[in-house]
């Protein structure tokens, strides 16, 4: 590999290399198990960022530590200097020109002015602003199921409230298109960059000069409610009925400081690794440029970093508890081709929660959307691209961003172009697809395709660190830790924590100590999503119906079943919010009758792993990151497992 133009030393310790990046360039790394990189850029030395994430330079000792095999590119718009700690074994400067610079930047100004507009349609209109809240708490809305043709889909044992919410779910969409912000979606073949560029484009959204505001006088609000542990929405009337005290303070904070920055929302609709917060989920993360306007990279376990915004549904520990709590929702499954029908049911319950935040939440309103999307394959163009059609037409999509491939350009630009093209796919035939923008961006040649074995890897890292915590580096040769065996840095013989940066857990996760809880078969209700292998149809006897259908929950039986146990043994739960408050202390959630739409639809409250299940005393013992009670007793399976080694 190249070397970057580099000089040793430099009056800093032995193992600090000085890396001198020429304007527009990009150095790139890409970490190995066991490696670890610290990089700082020197103070008065320049600009530096990673994935759009700004490096600050300062006389003191400002560094940014990476590991569990991250790769990443430290980009530089006026040339900078750097420091760089540990090695690589691959890292290089590109030498060709980065997309960075020319597409990813325009698209990024592209969007601004659409989120400037938005802002601009929200000020000039308050009525409006009375309208959405609303909207957005309006109790009847219930998610729409318009692609659901199968009426006994999502039922399951008392589905029928569900089927004729379906047939007017459109009209009672929180959705209305007033002040809304751009919707993008990132689409590309695997390992095309779709979720670095997602990131980029976060960053400079949270990094902009603009004031998301309605106006005058908000500002300080906001601060004040998040300082308070708030959720930093301000409603409309609040702004009328404050105190003199309030006001006083909010005038004064607002002569100091204006928020600059947008809050964008990422829903991440891939649920393979590197999902947050665990694989097998779908989210959507509120964005708020306070307090740290950056998501960081210092791990691929927590793509989007673990800044107060950003962890995940589920704190797992208290440093790193959130006022902006993002709303999960459990897939269980990595491949959103495996049960489609149920991923577009748990598409459609995650919009309901976006758009309910967008109508309630005016600054993520302007901001809009970043969608991030799974690798498309060759199969999928055979069913017209479903899921895709699908997503755009749920989350009202306006801009799609193709990275790097020429024919799904070509496709969608056909399919969203002209608006006017009737669908052919099944469960959405005859509604016209919406116009949608279809930008081509050309792929980062920086782009590293992951092999099998690294995605099992992080797999079981985002794993081990949702029930454990961060762990710092080994300190010397022979100390263990999870931040692998090998204790040094690749090739500079240093102990990994004596890297600048290193002595905390990557990305500042605290360490945990997980408990172990037992509890009875019959009080935990673990669920299944379908049958495990359904045959197509068309295998079926003529005349003869499934019984299970996609979408319906069956529930586990593992003091009968031999199977059941086998599933759930090191399998990962995800504990989901119990419908109309669950059975209280001792009663199992099931008392309430809840619908499986409703669990289907219920958001994550926290994580499992079932340790051991005891068949004679007809108890299950699972690890839960925290102690006290389980969030909920109602869990759904996955094909999450993990061993615990
Ligand atoms: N310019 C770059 N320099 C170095 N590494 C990069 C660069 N761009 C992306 N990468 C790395 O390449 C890997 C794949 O990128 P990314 O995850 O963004 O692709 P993706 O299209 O989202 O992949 P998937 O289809 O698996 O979701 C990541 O580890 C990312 O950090």
């Amino acid at each position: 590999m190249a070397d970057p133009s580099s000089s040793s030393g430099a009056g800093a310790g032995p193992s600090i290399r000085r890396v001198t990046l020429p304007p527009r360039s990009e150095y790139r790394f890409e970490l190995e198990p066991h490696e670890r990189l610290s990089i700082r850029l020197l103070p008065n030395a320049g600009d530096a960022e990673i994935f759009g994430a700004e490096l600050v330079g300062s006389t003191q000792e400002r560094w940014y530590p990476f590991g569990d095999e991250a790769k990443a590119a430290v980009s530089t718009w006026n040339g900078a200097q750097i420091d760089i700690a540990g090695s690589a074994t691959t890292e290089y400067l590109a030498d060709e020109p980065s997309p960075t610079y020319t597409s990813y930047s325009n698209l990024h100004l592209y969007l601004e002015k659409a989120r400037i507009q938005a802002r601009q349609a929200l000020r000039q209109d308050p009525k409006l602003l009375t309208a959405l809240v609303s909207a957005g708490s309006d109790p009847s809305y219930i998610a729409p199921r318009a692609t659901d043709e199968d009426p006994g889909a999502a039922g399951g044992n008392h589905g029928g409230s569900s089927a004729a919410a379906a047939s007017n779910a459109s009209s009672t969409s929180a959705y209305r298109p007033e002040g809304q912000g751009p919707r993008v979606m990132v689409l590309g073949p695997e390992s095309a960059g779709k979720t670095s560029l997602i990131k980029f484009l976060s960053n400079y959204a949270l990094r902009s000069p603009v004031v998301a505001s309605l106006g005058k006088g908000e500002a300080g609000k906001v601060a004040e409610s998040l300082r308070k542990g708030g959720d930093g929405i301000v409603y409309p009337d609040a702004i009328d009925d404050e105190t003199e005290e309030s006001k006083k303070k909010r005038k004064l904070e607002e002569s100091q400081s204006e928020i600059t920055g947008w809050w964008p929302v990422v829903v991440n609709l891939d649920p393979s690794e590197g999902a947050s917060p665990l694989p097998c989920c779908l989210s959507a993360l509120p964005l708020s440029p306070l307090p740290l306007a950056s998501l960081p990279s210092p791990s691929p376990a927590f793509p989007l970093g673990t800044s107060t915004p950003t962890t995940g549904a589920i704190p797992p520990g208290p440093s790193t508890a959130h006022g902006v709590a993002p709303l999960s929702l459990w897939l269980g499954k990595e491949s959103v081709r495996e049960n489609e029908r149920h991923f577009r049911r748990v598409v459609d319950w995650l919009v309901e929660g976006v758009e309910r935040r967008l109508a309630r939440d005016f600054r993520s309103r302007m901001s809009g959307l970043l969608i991030d999307t799974p690798g498309v394959i060759t199969a999928d163009a055979r069913s017209r691209y479903a899921f895709i059609q699908h997503c755009v037409k749920a989350f009202k999509v306006d801009t799609i961003v193709i990275l790097g491939h020429e024919k799904l350009n070509i496709e969608m630009t056909r399919m969203f172009g002209s608006g006017a093209a009737p669908s052919r796919v099944p469960g959405t035939d005859g509604i016209p697809l919406p116009r949608v923008n279809v930008i081509k961006l050309p792929k980062s040649g920086g782009v590293v395709d992951l092999d099998d074995t690294y995605k099992q890897r992080l797999r079981a890292l985002q794993v081990r660190n949702y029930f454990y915590g961060g762990s710092a580096a080994p300190s010397s040769k022979s100390g263990g830790g999870g931040g692998g065996d090998g204790s040094t840095t690749g090739g500079t013989g240093l102990p990994q924590a004596a890297l600048p940066g290193h002595a905390d857990p990557l990305g500042g996760l605290p360490s945990l100590s997980p408990f172990s809880t037992t509890i009875p078969f019959d009080l935990l209700e673990v669920y299944r999503v379908g049958q495990e292998a359904m045959a197509p149809s068309s295998a079926l006897p003529i005349g003869a119906q499934r019984t299970v259908t996609q979408t319906q929950l069956v529930k586990l039986d593992p003091t009968n079943s031999a199977a059941d146990q086998s599933s759930l043994l090191n399998s990962v739960l995800a504990l989901v919010q119990p419908p109309r408050g669950g059975g209280g202390a001792g009663q199992p959630d099931s008392i309430q009758e809840p619908d499986d739409d409703e669990i289907l639809g219920a958001p994550i409250l926290g994580f499992v792993h079932v340790a051991d299940i005891d068949t004679v005393r007809k108890k299950i013992t699972v690890l839960s990151p925290m102690a006290g009670r389980l969030p909920s007793k109602t869990a759904i399976l996955g094909s999450l497992d993990w061993h615990d080694v």
